[in-house]
């Protein structure tokens, strides 16, 4: 029998920019149905590592596998749904909420791009799930910080992708939507079988939040679940004091 593939595959990934390495001989494995937490201090490589991910930026080295697909065919198959840190939002662009949550079914729509009913019950489920139901006439520009990152991972769940990749989910929300977004997640994991892989600098919430955690600073510096990752000594191995000044 063959094995299923995991989800996420990477071998000996080096990555970088012109004059600055930013990560070096990256191997990690997540599990399918598991939600898996990359932290790192800023800097430490996260997006560079989201990018290649998602084939939006070429590795010197290594290897990315997604379900056993190349990033940019399991992208094309709707293997994977990306939440990035900062959405370009343009206010003076009315784009409404449901608006925004729609383009996450573009990849079901084919070139037409006709809604159809399993397009928008997908929204409206998503929509709900995060919270949103009653704001989705809304301007996207109107909503709060902790408001919008909630409709943008509501995009991301109507894609029905099963595998999400988060960067940065819970910078810059507020403590509910914090909570929100970390119960979302698991329910994914558990009603879909959905692979979740957030980057984050914030310890607080992840013990709680992840199967799995990955310490990264340019290189893996230790991964497991969380009670054998983050413990004080790990930590001050790995970081020293960046991570614990961070609120
Ligand atoms: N487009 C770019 N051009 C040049 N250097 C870059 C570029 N993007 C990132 N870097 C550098 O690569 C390194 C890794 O950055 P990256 O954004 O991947 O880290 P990060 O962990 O996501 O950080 P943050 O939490 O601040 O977003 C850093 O030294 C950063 O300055």
């Amino acid at each position: 029998m063959t094995a299923v593939p995991a989800a996420v595959v990477v071998d000996q990934l080096s990555a970088g920019y012109p004059g600055v390495r930013a990560l070096e001989e990256v191997s990690l494995r997540v599990a399918r149905r598991s939600i898996c937490a990359l932290l790192g201090a800023n800097g430490s490589g996260k997006s560079t590592l989201f990018k290649a991910l998602l084939g939006l930026h070429r590795p010197s080295a290594g290897r990315v596998r997604l379900f056993g697909l190349e990033p940019a065919r399991a992208r094309r198959s709707n293997q994977v749904s990306y939440v990035p840190q900062h959405e370009q939002v343009d206010t003076t662009f009315p784009v409404s909420v449901e608006q925004v949550v729609m383009m996450g079914r573009y990849g079901h729509m084919g070139f037409t791009r006709r809604t159809r009913p399993a397009d928008r019950l997908a929204c409206d489920e998503a929509l709900d799930r995060v919270g949103l139901a009653e704001l989705r006439r809304r301007g996207i520009g109107e909503l709060s910080g902790g408001q919008r990152k909630r409709a943008f991972l509501a995009r991301a769940i109507a894609q029905q992708a099963p595998l999400m990749l988060l960067d940065e989910p819970f910078a810059g929300v507020d403590r509910g939507s914090e909570e929100l977004i970390s119960a979302v997640l698991k329910q994914l994991r558990d009603e879909f079988d959905t692979t979740v892989l957030i980057s984050t600098h914030h310890l607080a919430g992840v013990a709680d939040l992840a199967d799995e955690v990955v310490l990264l600073h340019q290189r893996v510096l230790a991964s497991g679940p969380p009670a054998d990752v983050l413990t004080e000594e790990q930590l001050g191995r790995s970081f020293g004091a960046v991570l614990r000044e961070t609120p």
